[in-house]
C-alpha cells in the first residue's frame, strides 16, 4: 500500500487510504541540487561581495542595475497605485495582525522574584536589533507575508526592520507587498529576491550593518539559504511549501472542505493537501467535490497537479485514531469540521495553526485577518515547533543579584561541585566571597 506523506507505517493497521497521493515519495524536503546550488551562492556572495550579490539578481531575476533601495516616500506612495479596496484590505490586515501580536507580547511578562533569601533572580524580555525580512513574490506576491514578519517584528520593539522582496517581470517591486511592508513598519525595503536578497541582509552588504536575524518564508531555495545562513544569523524557522490537513466526519460539508484543500495545494505542485474523516461516505463526496471544483479554478494547473501526486484521504475507525495518525502528519495548517470540535482541540498536539469549524478557513489567516501568524512549520516541523511569533524577536535575558547574606547558600556547593569537578578557578570565585562575607 502506497503511504501518504509523513503518515507512517507506524500507523498503517488504523486507516484505509480512500485516495492515495500520485507518487510513491512526498516531496524531497532537500534536494541535492538545491543544496549544492545555494551553498555555491552564499561563498561566492560572501568572498565578492555584491558583484556577486549582481550578478544573481542578473542572471536569476533580469535585475541588470542590482539591488534597488526604494525610498521612504516611495514606498509609501505604493498605495496609491491599488485599488482602494485593495489598499483598505492591506491596512486591516495589518491591523488584525498588530494586536494579535500585541495580545502574544502582553502574555509575555518580565519578572524578579526571590528564589531563596537574599539570592534575586529575573528575566526580562529585550527584542533583537535589527532583522531581515524577505517578503517572497514568485509565483504569487503574497501581501500578507509582511504583516507577519515586519509587522510582528515592530509589535515586538525591533528598532531595525529591512526587507527584500524580488522584482515583478517589469522589474519593479509589486506594489502590494510594498504597501504591505509600508503599513508594517518596515524601516528600509530593497527590491532583491532569493538567496542573494537573504545573503545581502546577513552579511552587511546593502550599506546597512548585518542583521541579526533572517525571517520570512519563500521556495525551496529560499528555505535552504536560511538553512545554511543560520549560525551567522538567527532565522525564524524552516517555512517550505505551504500544506494542508483536515479532520472531518459525517456532519461536515464535502464542498467547503474541498475548497480548503484545494486552497492550500495552489501555492505549488507539490504542496501535501491531506483528509483524514471517521466517515467514508464523506471523504467519497469530498474526492468528488475536488474534482468538481478543479474544473472551474484559474489555478487548476497547480491546484490539480498538487492534488493528484501529494492529496490524500484516509479514513480511520475513531476519533483517537484520527489524532493519532494527524499527529504523526504534523501538518502546517489544520482544519476540523466536526460535531466534537472541542474534544479535537483538546487532544491534538502538533499542527502550526489550528482552525475549528466550519466557518473557520485557513485563508482568513493566510491573508492576516484572522490575526494570527502564517509563518508555521511545514513538512513535520510542527511536532517540535511553533509557528512565527512576537516572542521570536525577543530574547529573556535573565540576571541575578546576590545579597551578602544569601553568600553560604550559594558558595558552599559551588565549592564542593567545582572541587569535584578540579575546577580550582571556579571554586576560587566562591571560595573568595565566603571568606569576605566571614571577614
Ligand atoms: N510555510 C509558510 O509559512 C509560508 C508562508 C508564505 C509563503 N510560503 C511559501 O513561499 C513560497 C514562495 O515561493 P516563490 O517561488 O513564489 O517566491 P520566492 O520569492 O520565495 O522566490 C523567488 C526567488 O527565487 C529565486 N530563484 C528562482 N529559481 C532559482 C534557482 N534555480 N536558483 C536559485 N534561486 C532561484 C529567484 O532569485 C527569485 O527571486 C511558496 O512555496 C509558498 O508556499 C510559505
Ligand atoms: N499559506 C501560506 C503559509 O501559511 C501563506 C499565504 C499567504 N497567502 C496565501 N497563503
Ligand atoms: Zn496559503
Amino acid at each position: 500500500m502506497k503511504l501518504s506523506h509523513r503518515f507512517t507505517t507506524a500507523f498503517a493497521d488504523r486507516f484505509t487510504l480512500l485516495k492515495a497521493p500520485g507518487v510513491d515519495a512526498p516531496p524531497a524536503q532537500r534536494d541535492p541540487e538545491v543544496i549544492e546550488t545555494v551553498s555555491r551562492m552564499l561563498s561566492e556572495i560572501e568572498h565578492q561581495g555584491m558583484d556577486a550579490i549582481r550578478r544573481y539578481a542578473s542572471s536569476l531575476d533580469g535585475q541588470s542595475d542590482g539591488p534597488v533601495e526604494l525610498g521612504a516616500a516611495e514606498v509609501a506612495r505604493s498605495g496609491d497605485r491599488l485599488p482602494k479596496d485593495l489598499r483598505e484590505a492591506i491596512e486591516l490586515g495589518a491591523e488584525r495582525t498588530r494586536r494579535f501580536a500585541a495580545l502574544q507580547r502582553a502574555h509575555l511578562t518580565d519578572f524578579e522574584e526571590e528564589l531563596a533569601p537574599g539570592l534575586l533572580v529575573g528575566q526580562r524580555y529585550v527584542p533583537v536589533g535589527a532583522v531581515g525580512a524577505y517578503l517572497p513574490a514568485g509565483r504569487f506576491p503574497l501581501t500578507a507575508s509582511a504583516f507577519m514578519t515586519v509587522g510582528v517584528a515592530k509589535v515586538a520593539g525591533v528598532p531595525t526592520v529591512l526587507g527584500c522582496t524580488p522584482p515583478q517581470p517589469d522589474g519593479r517591486a509589486n506594489d502590494a507587498v510594498t504597501y504591505a511592508a509600508h503599513v508594517s513598519g518596515i524601516d528600509h525595503l530593497y527590491v532583491l529576491g532569493g538567496v542573494q536578497a537573504l545573503a545581502a541582509m546577513a552579511f552587511g552588504l546593502l550599506d546597512r550593518a548585518p542583521v541579526d536575524m533572517i525571517v520570512g518564508a519563500g521556495n525551496a531555495y529560499v528555505a535552504e539559504a536560511k538553512r545554511q545562513l543560520f549560525g551567522t544569523v538567527a532565522i525564524d524557522l524552516l517555512a517550505g511549501p505551504s500544506e494542508v490537513a483536515v479532520i472531518a466526519d459525517e456532519t461536515a460539508d464535502a464542498e467547503a472542505v474541498a475548497a480548503d484543500l484545494l486552497g492550500q495545494a495552489e501555492h505549488g505542485p507539490t504542496s501535501p493537501a491531506a483528509l483524514v474523516t471517521t466517515s467514508e461516505q464523506l471523504g467519497r463526496d469530498v474526492i468528488a467535490a475536488v474534482e468538481r471544483q478543479l474544473a472551474t479554478l484559474s489555478t487548476r494547473d497547480i491546484c490539480g497537479p498538487a492534488w493528484r501526486d501529494h492529496g490524500s484521504v484516509v479514513l480511520v475507525g475513531s476519533r483517537e485514531d484520527a489524532v493519532a495518525v494527524m499527529d504523526e502528519f504534523a501538518p502546517e495548517h489544520l482544519e476540523v469540521h466536526t460535531a466534537e470540535d472541542d474534544w479535537y482541540h483538546d487532544a491534538l498536539r502538533n499542527y502550526g495553526s489550528l482552525f475549528l469549524g466550519h466557518w473557520s478557513t485557513v485563508a482568513y489567516s493566510d491573508k492576516g485577518m484572522a490575526g494570527t501568524n502564517h509563518t508555521l512549520p511545514t513538512a513535520g516541523g510542527a511536532k517540535h515547533s511553533a509557528g512565527l511569533s512576537v516572542s521570536r524577536y525577543l530574547k529573556p535575558l535573565t540576571y541575578q543579584r546576590v545579597a551578602r547574606e544569601a553568600t553560604p547558600l550559594l558558595a558552599e556547593a559551588v565549592e564542593v561541585i567545582s572541587a569535584s569537578e578540579g575546577m580550582s578557578a571556579h571554586e576560587a570565585t566562591a571560595t573568595l566571597r565566603l571568606r569576605t562575607y566571614a571577614g
